[in-house]
């Protein structure tokens, strides 16, 4: 009975290593050989799930650690005390496949009494204190460069709606969210997303084959509805990969070129638009050496994408900040090439998923400083709550807005004009 738990406990350890240990992101890690499905999204869940509240249980640990073990040890005490914590997981279940897996490799055998003892206290007295302790916190590396420029009492909003398992929303291909809400028992979103709260396997739920949708959070559904294509233009997605502003795009009529770096992630634009029964041309290659002239450009630069930190809390704990300037300079070099291929009175969407303002406003403002002729456009989206407009005529949206909803990414947005 052991051992058929143990598989995805065990892969769920192996992806935490990779993340803890090594510092890859989860995206980067091969995915767990396991053979049944089940047990793969299990061990995918329960290593997402041990990092969003590694924090918190870290603060219960440290209760019962009089000095913290290895890396490797501590991978097998997080996931434990997640597991019973977090999860509601029998203690006694949790407490052996944890021995079990720290008798398996070298550098944590040593451990397995400490591992027995602690995750012993965690599922008794433990267990009992888990709520009450605060939401987890950023890592420090994080927090205070937010800190500084959103004030202690947002980061920790953001930090409350990071703590929450994130809904599903799916950007809906006829516009007809209303219908689809019904049919799945979501929610309309502002701008038309449709929000569920229960789903299981995506690609199970109605409408995914037939391609009536496609998964997108409510925020990075918003630079295309910014962009305010009509059908027959032109238009140019410069970081396409894997396609979810391209099918926006594509579904509004557009005459659509879509462009990515990655062979690998261009290869999921494929995929979904053969999915949708969507059009656009694809090209393979490095945004700043395309050429073109087209009437609308998108460009959703690669970023730090500290914006979907509830999707992906293995960012906050793989990275720690050190190549974020290499992006800033890679995003001002962007805007200026993608300003060379508007046509005449084009207008250009700078977006990101991210949460600094260096990979937001101030690219933004530097934009207008390095181009007499640029001008930032106010958003003209009714459903905007115009506290989302920064001065320069941005949108910042924050995890935290729309809380009670189920919050959404952070991400900035400009529409930008060459007059
Ligand atoms: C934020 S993601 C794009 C997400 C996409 N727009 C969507 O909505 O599905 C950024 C993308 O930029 C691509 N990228 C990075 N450097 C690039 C470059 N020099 N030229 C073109 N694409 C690049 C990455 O491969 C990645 O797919």
């Amino acid at each position: 009975m052991v051992e058929q738990g143990l598989a995805a406990r065990q892969a769920a350890a192996a992806l935490l290593r990779g993340v803890l240990v090594d510092g890859r992101l989860l995206s980067e890690l091969p995915a767990p050989k396991l053979s049944d499905p089940a047990e793969l999204a299990r061990a995918q869940r329960l290593a997402v799930t041990t990092l969003r509240w590694q924090d918190r249980a870290d603060r219960l640990l440290g209760r019962y650690l009089r000095k913290m073990p290895p890396a490797e040890a501590m991978v097998l005490l997080r996931l434990g005390t997640v597991e019973i914590c977090e999860e509601g997981a029998a203690a006694h279940g949790v407490v052996n496949a944890m021995v079990s897996l720290a008798q398996k490799h070298k550098s944590t055998k040593h451990f397995k009494g400490l591992i027995n003892a602690t995750l012993r206290k965690v599922g008794g007295e433990g267990r009992g204190k888990w709520r009450s302790l605060p939401a987890p916190q950023l890592p420090k590396w994080l927090r205070k460069p937010l800190g500084d420029d959103y004030g202690k009492a947002t980061v920790v909003a953001m930090e409350e709606v990071q703590a929450m398992q994130p809904p599903l929303d799916l950007t809906v291909k006829n516009g007809d969210s209303q219908a689809l809400a019904e049919k799945l028992g979501g929610e309309v979103m502002p701008g038309g997303s449709v929000r569920l709260r229960e789903f299981g396997q995506v690609s199970k739920l109605p409408g995914f084959k037939e391609g009536d949708w496609w998964v997108q959070d409510m925020a990075a559904s918003l630079p295309v509805q910014l962009l305010d294509l009509k059908p027959g233009e032109t238009a140019l997605d410069l970081c396409a990969a894997p396609g979810g502003k391209t099918m926006q795009m594509a579904a509004l009529g557009a005459d659509v070129t879509a462009l990515d770096l990655s062979e690998k992630r261009m290869a999921r634009v494929q995929e979904n638009l053969n999915r949708t029964g969507l059009k656009a041309k694809l090209v393979t290659g490095d945004a700043l050496e395309h050429q073109g002239q087209y009437d609308a450009i998108l460009l959703d630069a690669p970023c730090s994408a500290t914006g979907t930190m509830r999707r992906h809390p293995d960012l906050a704990r793989a990275k720690d900040g050190s190549d974020f300037p290499g992006l800033f300079e890679l995003q001002e070099r962007m805007i200026d090439h993608a300003l060379t291929l508007l046509a005449p009175g084009g207008r250009l969407v700078f977006c990101t998923c991210s949460l600094l303002p260096d990979e937001g406003e101030i690219q933004a403002e530097d934009a207008l400083k390095r181009h007499d002729n640029l001008e930032i456009i106010q958003p003209n989206l009714p459903f905007i709550d115009p506290a989302w407009i920064k001065p320069e005529g941005g949108i910042r949206l924050r995890p935290d807005y729309l809380a009670d909803q189920g919050g959404m990414d952070g991400f900035y947005m400009a529409l930008m004009r060459k007059t």
